[in-house]
C-alpha cells in the first residue's frame, strides 16, 4: 500500500479571486484508505482547496488527478464524479424532497435503475448511516442537526463512492453527536474501504479517527503528518493550534 499511487494527486495548485491569491503552488496527495484531515486557520483556504479538488472552483494553474485521471478545470467527468461522494457543511439537502428522495437524487441522475430498486437502495443507505427506516419519509425541516448530517451522508454514499469528501462534518453538533458521527465515519471507512478527506476544526475528530493531517497556511500545505509531527513542527499557528490547552485536553 505504501507504494500505491495516490487516489488524489494535487500539483502546483494556485487559486485566486480577483487579485487575491488563496492557494499558491500547493501540492497534496491523498492515499487510498486513509482518513485525511485538512486543517488551518479560518480563511486559510481549506474549503477552497476542497472545492478545487472537486472542480467547483476554477484554478489559475496546476493539476488535480483523481484515480490517475485528470480532473479538468471545469470539473470532473461523470466517471470520476460517480466515484466520489460529498457531504457539504450544512448538508445541502433539497428542502422540497423527503430524505429518501434526496438520497435517490444521485441514483436517478447517474444510474438507469427501475424506481422500486432506487427506493430499496435509498432505504439501505438511510439505515447504513444509522437513521431509522421511517426517517426516509421525513422532510429535511423535520430533522435535527445530527440527522441532517446523516441524511446528507446517506446521499453522499448513494453511488457507493470510493472517496468521501466531508466539509466540517461535526460542526454544529453537540459533543456526543459529534463523537457518534466520527465513529460512523470510521466504521464506514473500515467496512466499505473508503478513503475520507475532511475539512475540520474539530480536535476531538483529529484524535479519534484521523490518520493524517495536512495544515493549510501561507497559501500552501505547511506540514503533513500525524499529531506527533504537528506537535514537533515549529510554526506559530501550528504550535498554538496543536499545543493549546484545548488541544492538550482533546489530543492527550
Ligand atoms: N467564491 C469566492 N469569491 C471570492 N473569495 C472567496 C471565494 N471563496 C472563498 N473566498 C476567499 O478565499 C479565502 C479562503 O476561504 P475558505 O472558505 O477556503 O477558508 P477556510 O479555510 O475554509 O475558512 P473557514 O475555516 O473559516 O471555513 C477567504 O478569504 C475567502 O473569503
Amino acid at each position: 500500500m505504501a507504494n500505491e499511487a495516490p487516489v488524489i494527486c494535487v500539483r502546483d495548485l494556485s487559486v485566486g479571486f480577483g487579485d487575491r491569491l488563496v492557494l499558491d503552488h500547493l501540492d497534496l496527495d491523498v492515499r487510498r484508505g486513509e482518513i485525511l484531515a485538512i486543517v488551518g486557520a479560518s480563511g486559510s483556504g481549506k474549503s477552497v482547496l476542497l472545492r478545487s479538488i472537486l472542480g467547483l472552483v476554477r484554478r489559475s494553474s496546476g493539476t488535480v488527478e483523481a484515480f490517475g485521471q485528470a480532473v479538468g478545470p471545469d470539473g470532473p467527468d461523470v466517471e470520476i464524479e460517480k466515484r466520489w461522494g460529498v457531504l457539504f457543511q450544512f448538508g445541502a439537502l433539497f428542502s422540497a424532497l423527503t430524505v429518501a428522495q434526496n438520497v435517490a437524487v444521485p441514483m436517478r441522475e447517474f444510474l438507469d435503475l427501475p424506481p422500486p430498486l432506487v427506493e430499496q437502495l435509498s432505504q439501505l443507505k438511510i439505515e447504513l448511516v444509522g437513521l431509522k427506516p421511517g426517517d426516509g419519509q421525513k422532510m429535511p425541516s423535520e430533522l435535527s442537526g445530527g440527522m441532517i448530517k446523516r441524511a446528507a451522508l446517506a446521499r453522499a454514499l448513494a453511488l457507493d463512492p470510493e472517496i468521501l469528501f466531508l466539509d466540517e462534518p461535526t460542526s454544529g453538533l453537540d459533543p456526543i453527536s459529534a463523537s457518534d458521527f466520527d465513529n460512523l465515519i470510521e466504521d464506514l471507512r473500515n467496512t466499505l474501504g473508503l478513503t475520507v478527506v475532511m475539512v475540520t476544526h474539530d480536535l476531538d475528530t483529529l484524535h479519534a479517527i484521523v490518520d493524517r493531517i495536512a495544515v493549510v497556511g501561507e497559501q500552501r500545505i505547511l506540514i503533513e503528518g500525524d499529531i506527533a509531527a504537528m506537535r514537533r513542527f515549529d510554526h506559530p499557528w501550528v504550535r498554538s493550534y496543536f499545543n493549546s490547552p484545548r488541544a492538550r485536553a482533546a489530543l492527550g
